[in-house]
């Protein structure tokens, strides 16, 4: 997908909302489990409660590559399934020496079609390369994370007092413009949203950690907006998990509308629509 592309759906949807499906067999209904596959039963309710609200998608690869083949095929219908117009994410925090990055992104890119994978920065510029190197795909760099554990490294300043993911957003930001590299930033961080935005104006941020993780909606937009929105803001448990029984879609698509409704209020309260 291009960015005019996901700018303009935004617009039509009022909405810059991206829906985790992170599918625990543990958590969704209990009826579904007799299905075949239970974990495509369920994306396919979520998907048709949510579709009308979100802009993207972002199955967590975590909740399918456990299941062996059965969730790597649950994973190809779930991608298949979402719609043409819909941003789809491959979660899967990817990133090695170049040879093996490459055969990454032939997974997530050419085998299962993903627009977007989030990749660790870990490795450098080769392990990444390999991911940008595809047209009209999109790497999402984790940047800085939403976790406790973000403060083990992601703080930490060098002599010149730059902080370590300030670092890896203005280096990163040479080897893929706003047309094919986001930026993970957690809705968790508040104070530092900010740091993130003046190192890298133009692109967009995934932000995790609204909902079940604490972080607040107005705090990213307030902090993370610039002149295209460069806000994809994602809720799974939140959204995924609000309904139970046989007609958990209901809830599950009143929890989307509310998040929507919220967006489209700030979306209008910066003039973008
Ligand atoms: O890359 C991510 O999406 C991610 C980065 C991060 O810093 N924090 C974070 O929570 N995530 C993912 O975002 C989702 C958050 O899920 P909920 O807390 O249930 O909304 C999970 O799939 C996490 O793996």
């Amino acid at each position: 997908m291009k960015l005019e592309n996901l700018i303009q759906n935004i617009k039509q949807k009022q909405s810059f909302l991206c829906v985790g499906l992170d599918v625990d067999l543990e958590k969704i209904p209990a009826h579904l489990l007799e299905f075949e596959d239970p974990i495509f039963e369920f994306n396919k309710r979520i998907i048709d409660a949510t579709k009308d609200y979100a802009v993207a998608y972002k199955p967590n690869i975590a909740f399918y590559e456990c299941h062996g083949s059965k969730g790597w095929d649950a994973l190809k219908k779930t991608v298949d399934y979402i719609p043409e117009d819909i941003f789809t994410i491959a979660d899967a925090k990817r990133g090695d020496i170049g040879n093996t990055s490459h055969y990454y992104a032939k997974t997530f890119f050419e085998y299962l079609n993903f627009d977007a994978v989030t990749v660790a920065p870990y490795m450098g510029v080769d392990s990444v390369t390999p991911f940008l190197e595809y047209k009209d795909k999109w790497v999402i760099l984790l940047a800085l994370t939403s976790n406790k554990g973000a403060l083990d490294f992601q703080f930490t300043t060098d002599i010149k007092g730059e902080q370590l993911f300030e670092k890896v957003v203005r280096k990163s930001s040479e080897w893929g413009d706003a047309s094919k590299l986001m930026y993970v930033v957690g809705a968790t961080r508040k104070e530092s949203i900010e740091k993130v935005r003046a190192a890298s104006p133009n692109h967009f941020f995934l932000v995790p950690g609204v909902g079940a993780q604490g972080g607040s909606l107005e705090d990213v937009a307030n902090y993370g907006w610039n002149d295209n929105c460069g806000l994809l803001v994602n809720s799974s448990r939140g959204i995924i998990y609000a309904g139970q029984g046989v007609n958990f879609d209901k809830e599950v698509k009143l929890a989307a509308k509310n998040i929507q409704s919220e967006m489209a209020a700030i979306l209008k309260s910066k003039h973008f629509i």
